[in-house]
C-alpha cells in the first residue's frame, strides 16, 4: 500500500489515496500502519474516498483504531497532498468529514504557499452535541467535574469531535500522562473526549498541551486548538483571535463573526513509502 507521511506542527499522520489503494479494515490498518516500533509510527491514518457531497471524503483513524470525526491537522496536510499529487487544481478544497463539510484553502504569495487555512465550521456548545451527559440543552462552561476525588473545573464543546478544556496557572504542572487518560475516558463522556490544558499567556496568545481521544499526547491538535479558543472566549481570557503555542509549534486561531472557527498553520510532507505488511 502506497503511502504518504505528513504532519502537522508534529501531530503526524499516514495519508493513503483509498481511491487507488487497497487499505483491508481500516481499523486495524491503523492500529498497525500507526505503531512507532512495528509500523509506519503515526498518530492517525487518513483515508480519502470519493464523496457525493464534497471534493473528496477523509476518513480519519487514531492510533488506536478509533475513527475520529474529524482532525484539523490532517485537513491541512490533506489539502496540500490532494493539490500536490494532482488529485485536484482546486486551492480551496471541499471535505467530507463524519463533523460535515471541513473547508481547507491554500493561501500562496508570489506562487508560494504560506499557509493553509481551515474553515473548521462552527462549534457546538450543548452537551447533547458534544456529547457531555448532564441536561442536552445546557452547555458547559467553567463547571465543576470530579475525577477521582478530585474536583477540575472544565469548559466543554464539540468542534465535530468532543473536547474538554481545564485553565491552569502553570502549564509545566500537568501531569498529562496521568490526568489526560482519566478524564479521556470519563463515564460523563459516553464518546470519550480529547482533553486540553490551557494556560492564558495574555489576551492574543494561548500555551496548550493535548491528550487526545484514540492517541494520547500529541504535538499538537488542531480541533483542540480551536477548542480552546472557544472556551477562552467564553470564559473571557481572550479576544477572538489568538496564536495557541502548543508542544509542536504555533497556529493561528479566528472565531469569525460569521461564529465560524477559522486555522491557520503549516503542512509537510517527510516522506513516501509502500507499506508492506
Ligand atoms: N484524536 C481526535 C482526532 C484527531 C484530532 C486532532 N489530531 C486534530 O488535529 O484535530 C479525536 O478522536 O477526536
Amino acid at each position: 500500500m502506497q503511502f504518504a507521511k505528513w504532519h502537522g506542527l508534529g501531530n503526524d499522520f499516514v495519508i493513503v489515496n483509498g481511491m487507488k489503494e487497497v487499505v483491508g479494515d481500516y481499523h486495524k490498518q491503523a492500529l498497525a500502519v500507526c505503531d512507532r516500533n512495528f509500523g509506519i509510527g503515526a498518530d492517525g491514518l487518513v483515508v480519502l474516498l470519493p464523496s457525493e457531497i464534497a471534493d473528496f471524503k477523509m476518513r480519519i483513524f487514531n492510533s488506536d483504531g478509533s475513527e475520529a470525526d474529524m482532525c484539523g491537522n490532517a485537513t491541512r496536510c490533506v489539502a496540500r497532498y490532494l493539490y500536490e499529487n494532482q488529485l485536484t487544481d482546486k486551492t480551496v478544497i471541499t471535505l467530507d468529514t463524519l463533523a460535515g463539510i471541513i473547508t481547507p484553502e491554500l493561501i500562496f504569495e508570489n506562487g508560494r504557499l504560506v499557509t493553509v487555512k481551515v474553515d473548521m465550521g462552527e462549534p457546538k456548545l450543548k452537551r447533547g452535541a458534544i456529547p457531555l451527559a448532564g441536561d442536552p440543552q445546557e452547555q458547559a462552561i467553567n463547571i465543576p467535574f470530579l475525577v477521582e476525588g478530585e474536583t477540575y473545573h472544565i469548559t466543554s464543546l464539540s468542534m465535530g469531535n468532543p473536547h474538554c478544556i481545564i485553565f491552569v496557572d502553570d502549564i509545566r504542572t500537568v501531569n498529562l500522562p496521568v490526568i489526560g487518560p482519566k478524564i479521556e475516558t470519563h463515564i460523563l463522556f459516553p464518546k470519550k473526549t480529547n482533553v486540553e490544558f490551557l494556560q492564558i499567556v495574555d489576551r492574543h496568545t494561548i500555551r496548550m498541551r493535548v491528550w487526545e481521544r484514540g492517541a494520547g499526547i500529541t504535538k499538537a491538535c488542531g480541533t483542540g486548538a480551536s477548542a480552546a479558543l472557544v472556551a477562552s472566549v467564553l470564559n473571557g481570557y481572550t479576544d477572538r483571535q489568538a496564536t495557541v503555542k502548543l508542544d509542536g509549534g504555533d497556529l493561528f486561531i479566528e472565531w469569525a463573526s460569521n461564529n465560524h472557527i477559522y486555522k491557520s498553520g503549516p503542512a509537510v510532507e517527510v516522506f513516501r513509502g509502500k507499506y508492506l505488511l
